[in-house]
């Protein structure tokens, strides 16, 4: 798969207020993203992902390194790189809320260069495929904020770009309409080939959605890699044990000191072991403890404990 956006060695750094100091809040970001690929922007808060994403679409200029969209420099041919991205950003900037849903995605068309002509059936097309022709005469500001953000991607999808980019795209959504923003999203990527990225904090979103992620922190890219082989490589070991009889402190203390015990509840303990094969030593200090075992099962680890695992591990580095 060719790469469709490359980005390369961007740095980025504000001036701080009343001071002539300044704050590197990009340090040297570099990825690809394949064309039609998924790709989950994450990390914690003040991480960098909306000044590399703002950097990606042109409202940033890198202090150094590039941004190259489809062959093109997001500097040095700025006009042509960004033809080929739509951007739908943290907020509401994206949307006039004066206006309505449909004088909205007119509005828009026209401003991103679709022929006259082909105005009306691109936005019915748009409507439909989003299910938001039954609101085309509702005010934006009268709109749910699921409704919203739909007509935010939406408005992006009009100008039939190869990348969208969305910052946050279900930051507040409820479960039902972050659901369904999902499936958009899917689609918008498996039947029309659109490459995705998105930066979010909805683990969900990042293990469901998205085929591979980057990671950022503090400003740099601390992994990028396939989600399946993410969960795969950390899924390793982890194990609940349901215990039939509570233990002593003495045999919590040996168990505590021999193994990573993440969790105690009562007569559930989760742990996790370096090697596989470690789960028999435990089995064995229970034996000979004659502690009997309930049940033990792999737990199946997700995202949202192998991103904080991987931030934990960066910053205590
Ligand atoms: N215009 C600005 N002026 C000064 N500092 C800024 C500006 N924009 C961002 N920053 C700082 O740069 C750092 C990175 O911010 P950025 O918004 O890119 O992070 P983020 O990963 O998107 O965070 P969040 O998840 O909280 O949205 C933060 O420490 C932030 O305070």
């Amino acid at each position: 798969m060719g790469s469709i956006v490359t980005v390369d060695g961007i740095k980025k750094s504000y001036k701080k207020r009343k001071s002539k100091e300044e704050f590197v809040a990009v340090k040297g970001v570099s990825f690809e993203v394949g064309k039609g690929e998924i790709v989950g922007l994450l990390g914690p808060n003040g991480a960098g992902k909306t000044t590399t994403i703002k950097t990606i679409c042109g409202l940033l200029v890198p202090d150094e390194g590039s941004v190259t969209i489809n062959g093109f420099d997001s500097v040095k041919d700025r006009n042509k790189a960004l033809g080929h991205i739509s951007a739908v950003l943290e907020g509401n900037r994206n949307l006039y809320w004066r206006l309505n849903v449909l004088e909205n995605m007119e509005y828009f068309a026209g401003n991103r260069g679709v022929p006259k002509k082909e105005i009306k059936t691109q936005v019915n097309k748009l409507l439909n495929l989003f299910q938001l022709q039954d609101k085309k005469y509702e005010l934006v500001n009268n709109l749910s904020r699921g409704m919203q953000q739909k007509l935010a991607i939406c408005v992006a999808m009009l100008a039939d770009t190869d990348v969208i980019l969305l910052d946050e795209p279900t930051l507040g959504l409820d479960v039902e309409t972050g659901y369904e923003v999902r499936e958009l999203l899917r689609t918008i990527a498996r039947d029309q080939g659109k490459t995705v990225i998105i930066s979010t904090h909805d683990m969900p979103v990042v293990q469901d959605l998205c085929q591979r992620t980057i990671i950022i922190n503090d400003g740099k890219v601390i992994a990028n890699e396939r989600v399946d082989q993410l969960l795969r490589l950390f899924e390793t070991s982890a194990y609940q044990v349901n215990l039939k009889e509570e233990l002593t402190a003495e045999q919590r203390e040996i168990l505590e000191l021999k193994f990573p015990i993440h969790r105690w509840e009562g007569l559930k303990l989760e742990v996790s072991f370096e090697q596989e094969q470690d789960i028999y030593e435990l089995m064995e200090i229970f034996k000979k403890n004659q502690t009997p075992i309930e049940t033990i099962n792999r737990t199946e680890i997700n995202f949202e404990q192998v991103f904080r695992k991987l931030v934990k591990e960066e910053v205590a580095s």
